[in-house]
């Protein structure tokens, strides 16, 4: 008789940057699979501390003032883990191991980028070195899937390409018995995927945006015309339709990043205009693995089909 795991012995491992892109890509996955008793781990590369802050009375917390911003992240971090359900969270390397790069083009001006001689930040770490701290957590958590950003970090944040590399190139030096015996016993992971946007949800979207009369959020974006950073639907392997209560932990998880993201932001624009539900749909690429079985649109519903 051939022994299906049950969705208790079924383990998904997500690989993030920054506190918050695990709610903004995956949040409603997570959710729906720690409520059905699925082991959801959630492994952050850093604190964040080089964040804008979009709350006012929190600005003294700027990395170039008190520095205090990746601490309290790392809060807003763990109230967007209650909103999901999920009780497994790690820091790659333990907290404050890796920092966070910065970006080059802040939102208000200054640009609080590490240069690349600063040592402490995740997108300057030693390859090998980050791989390893998750190579001993995927052989301890034995996830049988991966979630973790493509090869551009999704839009190019330097953290989240390094992320993308360290997650990859771990998943690899996990699964060969003679690497790093210390570490634990080896483990393969059985698929791997790359969250993604879907291409044709987005133009959905935003022509449902400029109906409502919305000519502000995605400011410049043609419904029409190319929409960056999104997939074309022959390029996805998975849609995982998590369900309105998913959604809705989604976006309590995102409120939670209070710091990084506004209810009055793009992010919620489009579900004020076009309802909630759009948040419940996550989409992903398969980046090692078989596809499952599929539904009518050729897209897997659920990340551990086939397994
Ligand atoms: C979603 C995400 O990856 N956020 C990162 C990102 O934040 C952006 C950054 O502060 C940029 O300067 C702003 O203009 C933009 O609006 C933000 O989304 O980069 C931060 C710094 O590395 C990081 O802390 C944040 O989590
Ligand atoms: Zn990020």
């Amino acid at each position: 008789m051939t022994v299906t795991p049950s969705t208790h012995d079924q383990r998904l491992l997500l690989v993030h940057a920054h506190p918050d892109d695990e709610s903004i890509g995956q949040g409603a996955t997570m959710a729906r699979y720690a409520a059905q008793g699925r082991g959801v781990t959630l492994v952050t590369c850093t604190a964040g501390e080089m964040g804008e802050i979009l709350v006012p009375e929190l600005e003294h917390l700027a990395a170039d003032r008190t520095d205090g911003l990746g601490e309290h992240r790392r809060g807003e971090l763990a109230d967007a883990m209650a909103e999901l359900g999920v009780t497994d969270h790690r820091f790659l390397g333990g907290f404050g191991r890796y920092r966070d790069s910065g970006m080059k083009w802040h939102a208000d001006g200054h640009a609080i980028a590490a240069d690349e001689t600063d040592e402490r930040a995740f997108a300057n770490a030693d390859l090998t070195e980050a791989a390893d701290h998750l190579v001993a957590v995927l052989r301890e958590v034995r996830p049988q899937v991966l979630v973790t950003y493509d090869q551009f970090g999704g839009y190019g944040h330097p953290d989240h390409i390094q992320a993308h590399r360290v997650a990859m190139y771990a998943s690899q030096l996990a699964a060969v018995p003679s690497y790093r015996r210390d570490l634990g016993e080896a483990h393969e992971v059985a698929k791997i995927y790359w969250g993604a946007m879907s291409q044709s949800r987005m133009r959905e979207g935003l022509r449902r945006l400029r109906a409502a009369g919305d000519t502000t959020t995605f400011e410049g974006m043609d419904p029409e015309g190319p929409i960056p950073m999104a997939s074309p639907d022959e390029d996805l392997a998975a849609v995982v339709d998590a369900g309105p209560e998913a959604a809705e932990a989604k976006m309590a998880a995102m409120r939670a990043h209070a710091t990084q993201i506004t209810v009055d932001g793009p992010f919620f624009a489009l579900s004020n205009n076009i309802g909630n539900e759009i948040w419940g749909v996550e989409h992903y690429r398969l980046a090692k693995g078989t596809q499952g079985p599929v539904g009518p649109d050729g897209l897997e519903t659920d990340l551990f089909a086939g397994l």
